[in-house]
């Protein structure tokens, strides 16, 4: 079976960096330290709020991620012009509010599917391969096919906040499915949001899923165990996973 990719998320390098208003830590320093580690790419969420990833960090790790950079956007003018300067091998669309404290659910792209199309093409004619973050509906994963993007991220967060086992393995058979009917569809499969060291290998021994995206988890582990042995030990459970 095919090795699944980590795409390490270092959003919450910077929230540390923002609670004091430092230099420091620099998330294309600890970027560059996940793909020494094996990272298989670096992914950064640019949020309107700027709550964490500030545009300077974007264009230094264009400069810096040896990989490539998957960059989180939300799907606005603003956000369009800075991938369209910065070219990033990846974008992901994600949906956005301001008061929340992390993405609560998948982009509507069947809801809105015209702005999506429009900004999927219009990043897809830059050369920036176009990922939608979506739950794993049917009508969500049409309408992304619909829309002309060749990546989808399956929003794993429902499934990591599952706080009993009947409603974890219904999450985890919705994603299964979803997962299943988008690559039959001619989607290449991501999967990300809530992983942990404790849940991921139900999620990465799907054989359809090409990457995963993960940052909360091994940056909170990070503080224990270094980000090295954090990004190396979740990137062996995913590799176990598919043995
Ligand atoms: C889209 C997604 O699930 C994450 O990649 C996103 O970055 C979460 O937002 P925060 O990093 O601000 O928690
Ligand atoms: N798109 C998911 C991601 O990049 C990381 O999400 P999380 O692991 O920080 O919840």
């Amino acid at each position: 079976m095919k090795d699944i990719l980590l795409g390490v998320n270092v959003d919450h390098i910077a929230t540390l960096r923002q609670a004091r208003g430092t230099n420091y830590p620099d998330p294309a320093h600890a970027a560059s330290v996940a793909e020494h580690a094996g990272a298989d790419g670096i992914t950064i969420h640019l949020r309107e709020d700027r709550r964490h990833i500030q545009d300077r960090d974007v264009y230094v790790m264009a400069k810096t991620i040896q990989t490539r950079m998957n960059l989180e956007t939300a799907v606005t003018d603003e956000m369009i012009k800075i991938a369209l300067e910065v070219k990033p091998e990846y974008v992901c669309l994600v949906p956005e509010k301001r008061e929340e404290l992390t993405t609560e659910g998948g982009l509507n792209v069947a809801g809105n599917i015209d702005k999506i199309k429009a900004a999927t093409k219009t990043l897809g004619d830059a050369g920036i391969k176009v990922s939608l973050f979506i739950d794993a509906d049917k009508v969500q994963l049409d309408a992304a096919k619909e829309c002309g993007a060749p990546f989808v991220e399956i929003h794993t967060g429902a499934y990591a906040d599952a706080t009993n086992d009947t409603d974890l393995h219904k999450e985890l058979e919705h994603i299964r499915e979803g997962v299943k009917y988008a690559a039959s569809i001619g989607l290449i499969v991501n999967a990300g949001h809530g992983l942990h060291y404790h849940n991921v290998k139900p999620i990465a021994e799907m054989p359809e899923i090409y990457e995963l995206n993960i940052g909360h988890a091994i940056i909170a582990r990070a503080a224990i165990d270094g980000l090295d042995k954090a990004v190396r030990d979740m990137k062996r459970l995913m590799i176990e996973a598919r043995m």
